[in-house]
Order: structure tokens, then C-alpha cells, then sequence
């Protein structure tokens, strides 16, 4: 039996999601994200990791991860924090590990398709720091 170009990767596919397969030919994008998540080895590592802990990131000691605390005047100035770095990580299908509580967020990011950091997390911790220091327009 003859399978589909569509039935084929539904096969391939981890994600059993057919809906997006169904109508589309191209592959959907959080699978071609998937394939374009590149580890952060190197220089560009290091030289992302100089300026990320200059900021006060620090990579965690039991995994490739990097993590911050951010602490804010309120609760609303630390949602409000959390909303636009929300809507970033849809933009990006990447998402932090994160925690609240009141005027504290304390961020964990990595990247668990490659089980290390990625280009997506100096990215998305760039923008981060850029939130809070005001120099980040609206997305
Ligand atoms: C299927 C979905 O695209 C993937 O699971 C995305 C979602 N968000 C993610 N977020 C993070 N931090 N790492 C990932 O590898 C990741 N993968």
C-alpha cells in the first residue's frame, strides 16, 4: 500500500497533530522550528554567555540552563514583565521555566529539544534584560 506524502509525515511527525498536516503541503512551523533550534557551542556560546552574565545570568550547575531573578516595584510591573515575554515565546514556540510570586520572577531558560541552551534562549534572555531596561519597543 502506497502511503501519502501527508501520511508519511504524520509518520515522522512526534506530534500526532494531523489537523496541520491535512491541508497544508509545507511543513508545519513548529516543526520546522524544531529542525532549526541550533545549540549555542563556541564562540558565539561564549560570547553570548559574557554578555548574558555581565547582566547577572547565571548557568545553573546541574544542566545546560541559564537563570535569573527579576525582581519588580509590584505585582502588576512583574505580570506585565511575564505578558510580553509570553507573547515572545508564542512568536518563538520557545518558553520559559518560570516562577512568580508578587514582584518576583525568578526564569529558568534552556532548551529541551536539545536538552542544552540554544540561539532561542540568548535570544530570548537579550530580550528579557531589554524589557527591563527599557530599551525593548513592543514586539
Ligand atoms: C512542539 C513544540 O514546538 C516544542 O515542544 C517547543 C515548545 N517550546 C519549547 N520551549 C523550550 N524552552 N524548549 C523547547 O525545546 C521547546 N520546544
Amino acid at each position: 500500500m502506497t502511503r501519502t506524502y501527508l501520511q508519511l509525515l504524520n509518520l515522522l511527525h512526534p506530534l500526532k497533530s494531523s489537523r496541520s498536516f491535512k491541508h497544508s503541503s509545507a511543513l508545519p512551523t513548529h516543526f520546522l522550528k524544531r529542525t532549526m533550534r541550533a545549540k549555542l557551542e563556541g564562540d558565539q556560546r561564549s560570547d553570548a554567555l559574557k554578555q548574558l552574565q555581565s547582566n547577572g545570568w547565571k548557568l545553573a550547575n546541574d544542566r545546560d540552563a541559564l537563570s535569573k531573578t527579576f525582581l519588580f516595584k509590584n505585582f502588576n510591573q512583574a505580570f506585565g514583565f511575564m505578558t510580553r515575554v509570553a507573547l515572545l515565546a508564542e512568536k518563538l514556540d520557545h518558553h520559559p521555566e518560570w516562577f512568580n510570586v508578587y514582584n518576583k520572577v525568578e526564569v529558568t531558560l534552556s532548551t529541551h529539544d536539545l536538552n542544552g541552551l540554544s540561539t532561542y534562549d540568548a535570544q530570548m534572555a537579550q530580550f528579557m534584560d531589554q524589557c527591563v531596561s527599557g530599551t525593548q519597543d513592543n514586539k
